[in-house]
C-alpha cells in the first residue's frame, strides 16, 4: 500500500518561542481535523529537534524529520549532525538531497548515495529530493536528469531497502518561487519517476513507493495535485510555517 505523507520543510526559519507555537498548533489541529490515512511529518531546524519531539507521540498520526544528515556516523566533522544521533533523539525521517543543499553546500549524487546509506542504516526514512532547474525544464533533457539521480544516489540498494525510501520530486524552478507546476507537470514527472523505479526495481515496488511534490505547493492547489494518480503528498516549504495553511494542505490528502 502506498503511504501518504506530507512533510512540512520548515528550512531555516523560526525562533524557539515561535517554532514550539507552531508544533503545538499543527498537532492540535491536525488531531482535531484531520481524519484521512496521512502521515505528517514535521521538519524544524535541528537545533529544535529534541524539543519538537515532546510535542510529538511516538506512534502517532505525526512524526519527526531532521532537514539533512551527515553521511558519516560520528568524527572531527564539526558542525554536522549523524544519522545515530538522529535516531537516538526519536526522529523517524531525514531531507536528504534538497536542490538548496545541492545548490549552496555543493552535496554530490555521489554523497548523497552514502548519506542515504546511514540514514536507512540508522532505522531513518529518507526522504529523497530530486528536481531540474528552470533552464533543463526549458532547454535540456530534464526527465534524464532527475532519473540519473534516482540511479546515482539510490539504485545502488537491494530491492528490500530501496522500498523504505520517500522520493519527493521538487523542479527547482517551483521552490519557493510562487511558480507552482502544474497539476499535469507534476504528474508526468511522477509518472516517469514510477516508471524509472519499476525499470531498475520491477512493478510491484515502484508502485508502492510514495512520491511527494515540492514546490510552491499551498492551501489552494495542493487539492488538485495530490488528486493526480502518481502524487502521493507534498513536501512543503513555505506554506508549511503556517499552522492554519499547513493543516489544510494536508487535508487535501484524499
Ligand atoms: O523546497 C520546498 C520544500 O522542501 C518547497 O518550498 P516552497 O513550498 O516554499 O516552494
Amino acid at each position: 500500500m502506498r503511504k501518504k505523507i506530507v512533510a512540512g520543510n520548515w528550512k531555516m526559519n523560526k525562533t524557539l518561542e515561535e517554532a514550539k507555537a507552531l508544533l503545538s498548533e499543527v498537532v492540535n489541529m491536525v488531531k482535531d481535523e484531520v481524519t484521512g490515512d496521512v502521515t505528517v511529518v514535521l521538519c524544524p531546524p535541528a537545533l529544535y529537534l529534541t524539543t519538537s519531539r515532546q510535542y510529538i507521540t511516538a506512534g502517532g498520526r505525526v512524526a519527526l524529520g531532521a532537514q539533512n544528515c551527515h553521511e558519516k556516523a560520528s568524527g572531527a566533522y564539526t558542525g554536522e549532525i549523524s544519522a545515530p544521533m538522529l535516531q537516538s533523539i526519536g526522529v523517524e525521517y531525514v531531507i536528504l538531497g534538497h536542490s538548496e543543499r545541492r545548490q549552496y553546500f555543493g552535496e554530490t549524487n555521489a554523497q548523497l548515495a552514502d548519506k542515504v546509506n546511514s540514514a536507512l542504516e540508522n532505522g531513518l526514512t529518507p526522504i529523497f529530493c530530486c528536481g531540474e532547474s528552470r533552464d533543463l525544464r526549458e532547454n535540456g533533457d530534464y526527465i534524464g536528469f532527475v532519473k540519473d539521480q534516482l540511479t546515482d544516489s539510490l539504485f545502488h540498494l537491494s530491492a528490500e531497502t530501496f522500498a523504505k525510501v520517500v522520493i519527493a520530486y521538487e523542479p527547482i524552478w517551483a521552490i519557493g518561487t510562487g511558480l507552482t507546476a502544474s497539476s499535469a507537470q507534476a504528474q508526468d514527472m511522477h509518472f516517469e519517476i514510477r516508471r524509472h523505479i519499476a525499470g531498475q526495481y520491477g512493478d510491484a515496488i515502484a508502485q508502492d513507493i510514495t512520491i511527494l511534490y515540492g514546490g510552491s505547493a499551498n492551501e489552494k492547489n495542493a487539492a488538485e495535485l495530490f488528486a493526480q494518480p502518481d502524487v502521493d503528498g507534498g513536501l512543503i516549504g513555505g506554506a508549511s510555517l503556517k499552522s492554519r495553511e499547513f493543516t489544510n494542505v494536508v487535508k487535501a490528502v484524499n
